[in-house]
């Protein structure tokens, strides 16, 4: 079985259950950035070990949370000696509007993987994008580069909808596969 990390920061509790789901489709580790921007004791060396590492954050102001970025720019270290190269990378992010600028933090989170040397996953699955769709359907806000998701500003992570978490499943269970594959 592959080695899989999920590193995320939530400040709210929205991204967390999205990274849950994430996770669980991967059968990966759940690795939380706390609320100043730190790694539980272990994280480093988990990061190091993993074959794929999945990265989330919610979007503020149109781009990751200062703490994710804290988390990022910590990364040099593993830059320096390209310690991450040829790793499988992939991203998500939650934010209140459908677009919101998510696509902003995806891209940052795809240029930080390129900057390790790493390999992206793309989410995979066909947006659904008929009159039929509904927040039940997969990939109902349309993500290609990763997973995006979406819970509006007054709605509580138990509130959030039921096909992100199923989207969100799927995606581990893609990144999961392309690991897998490569042996
Ligand atoms: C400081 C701040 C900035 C935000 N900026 C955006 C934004 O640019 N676009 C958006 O759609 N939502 C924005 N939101 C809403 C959050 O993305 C949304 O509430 C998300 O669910 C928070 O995730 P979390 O609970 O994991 O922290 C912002 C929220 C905060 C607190």
């Amino acid at each position: 079985m592959a080695d899989i990390v999920v590193v995320f920061h939530s400040g709210y509790g929205h991204t967390q259950r999205i990274a849950q789901a994430v996770a669980d489709g991967a059968e990966a580790h759940l690795l939380a950035i706390d609320a100043d921007g730190n790694l539980p004791a272990h994280g480093w060396e988990l990061l190091a070990a993993a074959d794929a590492i999945i990265m989330g954050s919610p979007t503020y102001m149109g781009g990751p949370s200062w703490q994710f970025k804290k988390f990022a720019d910590a990364s040099s270290k593993v830059w320096f000696v390209q310690g991450w190269k040829d790793k499988l990378f992939a991203g998500f992010s939650n934010s209140a509007a459908m677009n919101g600028d998510k696509d902003a933090t995806l891209t940052y989170l795809w240029h930080l993987a390129m900057q390790h040397g790493g390999l992206w996953v793309s989410l995979g699955l066909m947006p659904s994008n008929n009159k039929a769709a509904t927040r039940d359907s997969i990939n109902y806000v349309g993500g290609y580069n990763g997973l995006l998701t979406t819970s509006p500003t007054d709605a509580s992570p138990a509130e959030m909808a039921r096909g992100d978490f199923d989207t969100a499943r799927a995606f581990g269970e893609r990144v999961a596969e392309v690991a897998r594959s490569r042996g």
